[in-house]
């Protein structure tokens, strides 16, 4: 039987990102000073922590790359000054002349960039209230999954809507991940509907804690987002909770729970153990998969 480390201190950043980088970084940099003066240890922020802009010229007009970044030094020498983890949920920043990545950061307490993760699954969609997004317009998609060491587990990255994508929390799980993070923007509508669900199924299905800062409110930008930061425990159990408003939110962590409820219930170990017979007259028919006109 192993020994769990012991239990630390996480809290989520809810914020209402704006149009410029500036204003951003001096919100969050308040909250952030915040949490580790009630004593977390690790913080995280939502997606797009540095901007929330209104159409692509005025984003590229302002985005710097990784190196150049005024927002990423400024949070690494943040989190070296406060001695904390700093996970910034995610940054716009320039990967090419043509191309934005959508890149988190984990900073450790020395103000080293532990791990970056640019997010994989892009929010191409069509609401049906006539709401739609191209993120693929603007981003460039990641396509490796990232897992980074904390004192106190291992943490899989992933960003927003890749929580729509379970095979890729199954993924971090079984490579060794106790706890899975996913800052967000995610949109009222379909927060409204979805974003406890999804989270707590994550966490459920795979055992873990689930880590997820969101952008909360009207944005300058005019885009509405649904808030409610989650952190939600391996049985399921939602442990804080956001609202609307930026702010705080924080939950005792005990890395010994993982195990307790994987023991519990080993369905990380259960999986994988079947093929498919297909018996369809037309196997694979579109049909299927799509419903009937
Ligand atoms: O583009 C920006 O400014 C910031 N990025 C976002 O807001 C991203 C891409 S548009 N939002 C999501 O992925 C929402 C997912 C979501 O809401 C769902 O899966 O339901």
């Amino acid at each position: 039987m192993t020994t769990a480390p012991a239990p630390f201190k996480a809290a989520l950043v809810q914020l209402r990102s704006g149009l410029m980088p500036a204003d951003n970084l001096v919100e969050a940099t308040r909250l952030i000073r915040e949490a580790a003066a009630q004593g977390a240890q690790y913080i995280q922020t939502p997606e797009v922590t540095n901007v929330m802009q209104e159409n692509r010229k005025a984003l590229f007009e302002l985005l710097a790359s990784e190196a150049d970044d005024a927002s990423l030094a400024a949070y690494r020498a943040l989190a070296a000054e406060l001695k904390v983890h700093l996970h910034i949920g995610s940054l716009a920043l320039k990967a090419s002349p043509e191309r934005a990545a959508n890149r988190s950061f984990l900073i450790g307490p020395d103000g080293d960039i532990l791990a970056s993760y640019d997010k994989i699954h892009m929010f191409d969609i069509d609401l049906e209230n006539g709401e739609s997004y191209r993120e693929s317009a603007n981003y460039q998609p990641g396509e490796t999954a990232v897992l980074a060491d904390l004192p106190w587990g291992t943490l899989g990255l992933t960003i927003c809507y890749d929580l729509r994508f379970p095979s890729l929390f199954r993924a971090l799980a079984e490579a060794g991940a106790s706890f899975i993070a996913a800052p967000a923007a995610f949109t009222r509508r379909t927060g409204e509907a979805h974003w406890h669900t999804l989270l707590r199924a994550r966490a459920i299905e795979n055992g873990c804690y689930i880590f997820a800062a969101a952008q909360g409110g009207l944005h300058q930008n005019k885009r509405e987002t649904f808030g409610h930061s989650l952190i939600v425990d391996p049985w399921g159990t939602i442990i804080a909770e956001g609202g609307t408003d930026l702010g705080v939110i924080m939950a005792e962590i005990d890395p010994a729970r993982v195990e307790a409820v994987r023991k519990s219930i080993p369905s990380l170990q259960h999986g994988r153990r079947f093929s498919i017979r297909d018996t369809r007259r037309q196997p694979g028919h579109l049909h299927a998969v799509r419903g009937s006109a």
